[in-house]
């Protein structure tokens, strides 16, 4: 590699010094940051308020039929991927905010309706993930 490019390449890496103050450098550090963020979804948006109830309830009724290993592994990838995806939903919504300074646009809203759109996916996969195991339960209930 030439010299001169070799320096740009160092130049590129280097990191700015007003930087530093902020950046977190520790383990410890971040995941303090990501449970802050759990936190906060858990305070400001009633949707995730709304699904950790959810949670709660299913985890309750999956106790009492005494799911299996194998139902248990597939609830809790839908609830994962719902809660996840709602938080990501809520992330991007605060950016879009930070960045249009509540202005409407199109490419926004494309944003948002995009984002929405990926928690109604993993909504409709709890949905049938949930159906598949209770059903047959709540069936065999109903018919003792
Ligand atoms: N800056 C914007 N420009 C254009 N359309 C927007 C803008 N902000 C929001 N919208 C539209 O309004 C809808 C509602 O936006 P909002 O920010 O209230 O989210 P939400 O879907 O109600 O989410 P939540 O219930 O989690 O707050 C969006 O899905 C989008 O279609």
């Amino acid at each position: 590699m030439p010299m001169d490019l070799k320096e740009t390449k160092k130049e590129i890496i280097k990191k700015p010094e007003n930087v530093s103050g902020w950046k977190n450098r520790h383990f410890f550090h971040s995941l303090g940051f990501a449970i802050l963020g759990l936190v906060t979804a858990y305070r400001e948006e009633r949707n995730v308020r709304f699904h950790v109830t959810s949670i709660i309830l299913v985890a309750v009724l999956g106790w009492w039929f005494h799911l299996i290993t194998m139902e248990w592994l597939w609830l809790t990838s839908a609830i994962f991927a719902v809660l996840s995806s709602e938080i990501w939903n809520s992330a991007l919504e605060n950016v879009v905010d930070l960045t249009t300074g509540m202005e409407r646009h199109p490419l926004a809203k494309k944003a948002k309706d995009m984002a929405a759109g990926a928690v109604l996916l993993a909504a409709i996969y709890a949905m049938i993930v949930g159906a598949i195991i209770f059903v047959p339960h709540l069936w065999q209930l109903l018919s003792l």
